[in-house]
């Protein structure tokens, strides 16, 4: 069944530079009938741009609550049938979510997600990325080559069997794990798609930080016998 209704969720933190582009690529594709933004408490022009643009849902926060926290907001709003879930910063990339989304509308999966190119430079030294591959390894029994890939589309179904979001940069290994044990397909798909690397200086560090963070204590909620 081709013709479901797809609704995009776009969490953004400080977007200004990509959010004008990825938000344009967005409304290229015929497949997507409704885009809802959320800003997570921005404090650049990521609000004014957002507002140039016709037929797009704006849930405005005040203050930052992290990725998670900001797409829960959007989750109530939802109108569609199958949701993506795609990061403010792609730009023209974004106009890749056409290949996220043929396996699920095609019903051959319930989730994908997007397994980005090698990065041409090499960002941080993979150190949260190998705690998400190993700890979605000894939770779900599968190999992930993207574990943080947060570009994905799901069914409706299988969004509200996840029935919310771990907090802040949980997100992906969370819903990763829950749908892997409640049963649901999933499948990564190679994109070209590219977002803005995150640097080998202090913010870089601090962000990676917090992932590390997050991740983390995601599979720890496991070990105290999460869901
Ligand atoms: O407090 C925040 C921080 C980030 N974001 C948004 O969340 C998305 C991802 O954040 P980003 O800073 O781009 O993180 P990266 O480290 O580049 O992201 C990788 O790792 C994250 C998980 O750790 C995934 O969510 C991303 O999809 C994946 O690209 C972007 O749209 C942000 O604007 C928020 O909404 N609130
Ligand atoms: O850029 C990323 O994918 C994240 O910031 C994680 O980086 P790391 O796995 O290199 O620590």
């Amino acid at each position: 069944m081709l013709n479901k209704e797809v609704t995009v969720l776009v969490p953004a933190y400080n977007e200004e530079d990509k959010i004008g582009d990825t938000i344009s690529s967005l409304q290229q594709l015929e497949d997507v009938n409704e885009i809802i933004v959320i800003n997570d408490g921005s404090t650049d022009k990521t609000v004014n741009i957002v507002k140039e643009f016709k037929d797009i849902k704006l849930i405005d926060l005040k203050i930052n609550q992290g990725k998670g926290e900001a797409l829960n907001q959007g989750l109530s709003e939802i109108k569609g049938q199958i949701i993506s879930l795609i990061d403010a910063d792609l730009g023209k990339t974004a106009l890749e979510l056409r290949k996220l989304l043929k396996p699920v509308l095609q019903q051959e999966v319930d989730m994908t997600i997007a397994k980005f190119p090698a990065p041409k430079k090499k960002g941080g030294f993979g150190l949260v990325t190998t705690l998400a591959r190993v700890g979605l390894k000894i939770f779900t029994g599968l190999q992930f080559d993207s574990p943080l890939s947060g570009q994905r589309v799901l069914t409706k179904n299988l969004i509200s069997y996840l029935n919310g979001f771990e907090s802040g940069f949980g997100v992906e290994v969370g819903m990763t794990i829950k749908t892997i044990k409640g049963g649901f397909k999933v499948k990564e798909v190679p994109v070209n798609m590219s977002h803005q690397e995150t640097g080998r200086d202090w913010m870089g560090f601090k962000h990676r930080g917090r992932q590390f963070k997050d991740v983390l204590t995601v599979f720890l909620s496991q070990i105290q016998g999460g869901k």
